[in-house]
């Protein structure tokens, strides 16, 4: 896996797709003494890194053990390298401890102060979108995404322009790329290997999958399919699921094929917050080298930029709980990522991430090798993955691929604790220690975020809910004008040509009048959606009350009440339907409307 600058990082012609790598292999080291989330051992971090110092002590094991703690509340003095004492106190509940902190006028309840700083532009930052509101229908904001969600799932590639894609590959048709297809042999994302990823339909079953293919892939033996049988089992909703994995000559090569689940209209995060190609963009730590200028202008010049532009903090600890989540999940079962990069990690949805590459670099690195102790490996390639996560989120800090390189991880580290709470600063600075890491010593640091992010998700799930709730009750009345409309102006019924203008069915007809066609006393045309939804409950319960259906000569009028409409309705769409060719699914939405 690399890490690419967007701005040398080809994605949107087929032209384009030669590809220069980053330096990529940075694991920071460092020995201290003092707990890291001392100035002092930050400083020291920083130092280590501008001397590329590798010392191999390991510090004492951060947080999370109770014995830290002797009263359930104690207060520290974290002090900012740069900036004023920040005073901040930490909680320790059943264990866990739980970091808050204070900025001017610290309150009783530190929770509430957990996330703000006063350089926060947390205001910008909406966790989820679509807020109900009291209309009718779906929101548009909400029925938009689900319209082009639908609309990207039953795209279909035009064959003149991918005139080499193949008709089927093994149980799949219709594939459709989901990116440019580069012929160029420098476009070798995995590992030397040139990959290129489809949309695809399974043939029998008819879902829609996301094939990744790794081109010209020689297998040496089937010995890493246990390891994919693990990664099946994986369900996690931060995980693209693996559904198989398999070898096909169908491109006129030797391909390797992962399928995973399809995610419609997703984007990589590196196109999401590192891409030249959003609005403004620009990497900070990208200097026009032609140009050199003295060191403290071009850190003054990176800081004014990331004041400007920086993600909103709430949001970078949302990208935290969601990734560790993902990744408790994934060490706990035995794996490793091994993928953790933003080009692999996908947003499906606003702020919903999930990891894209799972199980590839296990196939295509897989060491048969018996000698080897593969439980060592996987513990090594899981410190890696934290490794790879602190790299992510001090990248996603200073919105700079460019900031994990070696020669920028003091400035890139200066940064963020001058611009996000020491909170943010203390847990990249653990996770890009030497030390031995595990994810679950993540949890205490993300403390009570979680209930936020929890908070967050349950109230966007009633958000669902109440729009679906609108759905439903739209459904229902689809339904009764579906048999409504069966019956009205029906041409002819069982050789009777004025079937439906006689008996029950008038009685209908001049109801259907009253609900749709009303007039003003000038004639014009009134319309009020109230009246309609009104009336359709009325006739939907069949409510005692009665109207007054006229004519349309106005030459009689009839007093009914909703209940006898409703009476009218069901015996002529039970005539219909019993004598229908499609008697079946008409007599299901018979039940339906019932
Ligand atoms: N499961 C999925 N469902 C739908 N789209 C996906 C899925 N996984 C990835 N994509 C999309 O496919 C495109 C290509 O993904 P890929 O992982 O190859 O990223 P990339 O940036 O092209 O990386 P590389 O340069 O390594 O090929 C991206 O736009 C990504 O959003």
């Amino acid at each position: 896996m690399d890490w690419m600058s967007p701005n040398s990082r080809p994605h949107s012609t087929l032209s384009q797709l030669g590809r220069t790598n980053h330096v990529t292999e940075f694991v920071p080291r460092m020995n201290v003494s003092n707990s890291p989330y001392s100035t002092a051992a930050f400083q020291s971090l920083a130092k280590k890194f501008e001397e590329q110092d590798h010392l191999t002590s390991v510090p004492e094991p951060v947080m999370q053990s109770s014995s830290h703690s002797t009263s359930p509340i104690s207060h520290d003095k974290l002090n900012s390298s740069n900036g004023p004492v920040v005073p901040a106190y930490h909680e320790n509940v059943g264990g866990t401890t739980y970091f808050y902190q204070y900025h001017t006028a610290p309150e009783p309840n530190g929770e509430s102060q957990q996330e703000q700083t006063p350089t926060s532009s947390s205001t910008e930052y909406t966790p989820y979108p679509g807020k109900s509101d009291n209309s009718l229908f779906m929101s548009d904001e909400l029925r938009n995404d689900i319209l082009n969600k639908n609309m990207l799932t039953l795209l279909q590639p035009d064959p003149s322009q991918y005139p080499n894609l193949p008709q089927e590959v093994d149980s799949y048709h219709e594939l459709y790329p989901l990116e440019p297809i580069s012929n160029q042999v420098l476009h070798k994302a995995h590992l030397g290997y040139q990959a290129s990823m489809y949309k695809a339909t399974h043939i029998k079953t008819g879902v829609h999958y996301c094939l990744r293919r790794i081109h010209s892939f020689r297998l040496q033996n089937t010995k890493f399919m246990s390891v994919v049988e693990m990664w099946k089992k994986l369900n996690h909703s931060n995980i693209v699921q693996l559904k198989e994995v398999f070898t096909t000559k169908a491109f006129g090569d030797n391909s390797m094929v992962f399928v995973y689940s399809y995610h419609p209209g997703s984007e990589t995060l590196l196109n999401k917050h590192f891409s030249i190609d959003q609005p403004g963009y620009l990497d900070p730590f990208n200097n026009d080298k032609s140009t050199p200028m003295p060191y403290s202008y071009q850190k003054t010049n990176i800081l004014r930029h990331q004041q400007n532009n920086k993600l909103p903090e709430p949001l970078i600890w949302n990208y935290i709980i969601q990734l560790t989540s993902a990744l408790r999940l994934v060490h706990s079962n035995a794996l490793a990522c091994r993928s953790l990069d933003p080009t692999k990690i996908i947003l499906t949805s606003k702020n919903r991430l999930r990891l894209s590459c799972l199980a590839v670099m296990d196939v295509v690195l897989h060491d048969s090798n018996s000698a080897i102790n593969h439980l060592a490996l996987v513990h090594h390639y899981q410190q890696e993955d934290l490794t790879a996560l602190g790299k992510l989120v001090l990248a996603l800090a200073c919105k700079s691929t460019v900031a994990v390189q070696r020669e920028n991880i003091s400035t890139a580290l200066d940064i963020v604790s001058r611009t996000y709470t020491v909170d943010l600063r203390n847990l990249i600075m653990y996770l890009l220690t030497n030390q031995r890491r595990s994810v679950t010593d993540l949890m205490p640091m993300i403390g009570a975020r979680f209930y936020t992010q929890l908070d967050n998700l349950h109230n966007h799930v009633e958000i669902l809910e109440s729009e679906l709730a609108k759905e439903v009750q739209n459904g229902r009345l689809f339904r009764l004008m579906s048999k409504l409309a069966t019956i009205n102006e029906r041409p002819e019924f069982n050789m009777e040509t004025t079937w439906s203008e006689t008996g029950d069915r008038y009685m209908l007809k001049l109801f259907r009048d009253y609900v749709f066609h009303q007039v003003t006393e000038e004639g014009q045309s009134w319309l009020d959606m109230a009246h309609i939804v009104q009336c359709l409950n009325k006739l939907d319960i069949g409510a005692p009350e009665k109207i007054c259906l006229m004519s349309r000569d106005e030459q009689s009028i009839l007093v009914v009440s909703y209940a006898e409409l409703k009476h009218c309705l069901e015996q002529s769409f039970h005539e219909v339907s019993s004598n229908s060719v499609l008697q079946q699914d008409l007599s299901e939405l018979d039940e339906k409307i019932q």
